[in-house]
Order: structure tokens, then C-alpha cells, then sequence
């Protein structure tokens, strides 16, 4: 049996432990040190050749630099968010650490609490070097369908930015716009995405497929959706940080927000979207910011 390490044990981290071991010997750690089965040291998972990622995308650059240590490990990156300081995409901070062959990111509808509950779902693994997605496609147990493909930014995009269209669909379902407003939001949100992602020449079939379209309607359509329940608590006029204590999780979508608000004054893009949910994160009414993406 193939030994797979998981760093992360939370929501995510947790659930992917258990769905890899049905077919493999599954290790995991975190941080904060946990009595589960086969919880290990840093140092003792980071000898395993196979290891998945799982802490939130806003810490990956100082833990890699004060954790990590390179010894020809492959990698799949199971963090979905874009660094808010920097504006980096994941697969460029972790190049400062791992080479290219050596790295996958996996992509698709998948909330941790239905993949605990072995629950069906489709996702895919994102590398630029097919035989790694091939591989760890192969761990994956039999309630989850794999596909591989090498656009790696554009399901790293597509996996960032559905989070900020999410909060931005909570928002429209906690002011009771409507079914018609909520559709109208997640197909310009998949428009807005797709778009971004053109400028780093992702793949359009990422976005009609598992990636984007699958995660976005998951995201943007369910309270299961930490991102969604942001949006939720910004239609009741709550602070991001008050929102972000009662959460107690992560809400990727917040840092990709400041992300993209950031790139698109760098690079003068056109996101309305994404633009709006940070002036609504900034405290801007949302029944202002919704007039000016939803009305004509
Ligand atoms: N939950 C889900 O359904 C899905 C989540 N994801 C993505 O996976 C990532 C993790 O999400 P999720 O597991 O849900 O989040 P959680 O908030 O449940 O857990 C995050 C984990 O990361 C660890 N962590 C936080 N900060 C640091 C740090 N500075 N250094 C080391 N470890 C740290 C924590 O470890 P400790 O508890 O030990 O302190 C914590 O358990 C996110 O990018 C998310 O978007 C992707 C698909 C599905
Ligand atoms: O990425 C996810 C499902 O694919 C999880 O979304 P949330 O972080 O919004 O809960």
C-alpha cells in the first residue's frame, strides 16, 4: 500500500485522510497536535514521498518557509485561495519549494463534511506532469471519480474565485433577492472568473467543467458553503470580523477578494463582481453594492 501524508487536520485535511484510506496507509499532522489515529510529526510525515497539503492558502508561504524542507516529495495542493498581500497564486509560491514535475493541485465540488460521510463526487487533479495526477488519482477511493488535467492556473483560478462569488450569492439569498438574481450572480460570476483566468492562459474547458462551473454551483447554492454563510452574515450587517469569530473556520474567499481587488488595479481588469464584495467586506451597504452589479 502507497503511504500518503496529510499536513492539515482540519475540515478538509480530515476528510481527505479518511478518503485516501481506502486505498492507501493514510499519516497525518497539524499544528495543533491531535490523539487520532496515525497522527504523526512534521518531521516524520515529511520523510513519505507522497504527501497532500491542506492548511489555508493564506498561511502556505510562511509555513513552507518555516516548515518545509524539500526531499523529492510529491505534492497535491488541496488549498483553494489566492495570497491576499501578495496577490501570488499558489502554484507560484510553492515553485520556490517544489519543482514543477513534482507538484499536482486537486480541483471540484467537495465539501469535507459529505466526503467524510463517503458521499459521491468527481474531482481532478491539476499537474503539469500527467504521470503524478495519474498517480494520485489512483489513491483516491471508490466514491470519488478522478480526472486529470495540466491547466493548473486556470483550476487554481476557478477554485479561488468561486469563494468570492459564493459570499457574493450568500449575500443575494440573506437579502431575499430571489432564485432569478441568485442564477444571474453565478452565471456572471463564472463569466467574471473565466475571464480573469484568460489573462494566464487557463482553459476554457476548465470552467465549464468539475473545476469551475461544478465548484461554483456547489459553493454558490449551499449554506454548507463557509463562503456562502460570509455573504449571509453581510446581508445581516454584520463586520468581516465578526463574521470571521463566529465562523471559527476558514472563509478563503475574504484574502482572495483583497487578491483580486489588488491585481485589478494593477492590471486594470474588469471584475464587478469580486469589486463589489470587497467594497461590501469594506462596509459598503449591500443593497448599494447589489444595485450596482444587478441593477440595470
Ligand atoms: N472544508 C472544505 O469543504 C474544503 C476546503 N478546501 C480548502 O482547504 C483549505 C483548508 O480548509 P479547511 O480544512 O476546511 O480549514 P479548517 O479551518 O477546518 O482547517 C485549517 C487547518 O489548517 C491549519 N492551519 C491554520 N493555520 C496554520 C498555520 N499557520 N500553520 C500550519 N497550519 C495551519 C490548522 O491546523 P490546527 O487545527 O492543527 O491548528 C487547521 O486545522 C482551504 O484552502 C479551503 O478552501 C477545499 C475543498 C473543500
Ligand atoms: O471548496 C469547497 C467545496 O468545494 C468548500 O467551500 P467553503 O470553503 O466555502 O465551505
Amino acid at each position: 500500500m502507497t503511504k500518503i501524508g496529510v499536513i492539515g487536520a482540519g475540515k478538509w485535511g480530515s476528510a481527505l485522510a479518511f478518503a485516501l484510506s481506502e486505498k492507501c496507509e493514510v499519516y497525518i499532522t497539524s499544528r495543533t497536535p491531535r490523539d487520532i489515529k496515525n497522527f504523526i510529526s512534521l518531521e516524520e510525515i515529511l520523510k513519505l514521498e507522497y504527501l497532500v497539503i491542506a492548511i489555508p492558502a493564506q498561511q502556505i508561504s510562511s509555513w513552507l518557509e518555516e516548515n518545509f524542507k524539500y526531499n523529492n516529495q510529491k505534492i497535491l495542493v488541496a488549498s483553494k485561495g489566492i495570497e491576499a498581500t501578495t496577490g501570488r497564486f499558489l502554484n507560484e509560491i510553492y515553485a520556490k519549494y517544489v519543482p514543477n514535475e513534482n507538484i499536482a493541485f486537486l480541483s471540484g465540488p467537495s465539501f469535507a463534511a459529505e466526503v467524510i460521510k463517503s458521499l459521491p463526487t468527481a474531482l481532478v487533479i491539476n499537474s503539469k506532469n500527467e504521470k503524478l495526477s495519474a498517480a494520485f488519482a489512483s489513491f483516491f477511493p471508490s466514491f470519488i471519480k478522478t480526472y486529470t488535467s495540466t491547466d493548473v492556473v486556470g483550476a487554481e483560478i476557478a477554485g479561488a474565485y468561486k469563494n468570492v462569488i459564493a459570499i457574493a450569492a450568500g449575500i443575494c439569498e440573506g437579502l431575499n433577492l430571489g432564485k432569478n438574481a441568485s442564477a444571474s450572480l453565478i452565471s456572471r460570476g463564472l463569466v467574471e472568473m473565466h475571464r480573469f483566468a484568460k489573462e494566464y492562459g487557463a482553459k476554457d474547458e476548465t470552467f465549464i467543467g468539475l473545476s469551475g462551473a461544478g465548484d461554483l454551483f456547489l459553493t454558490a447554492s449551499s449554506i454548507m458553503s463557509r463562503n456562502f454563510r460570509v455573504g449571509l452574515g453581510i446581508a445581516e450587517g454584520k463586520s468581516k470580523e465578526e463574521i470571521v469569530k463566529e465562523l471559527g473556520e476558514v472563509a478563503e474567499g475574504i484574502g482572495t477578494t483583497y487578491a483580486l481587488y489588488e491585481i485589478a488595479k494593477k492590471k486594470d481588469l474588469y471584475l464587478p463582481i469580486a469589486k463589489e464584495v470587497y467594497n461590501m467586506l469594506e462596509g459598503t451597504d449591500p443593497h448599494v453594492s447589489l444595485s450596482n452589479f444587478l441593477a440595470s
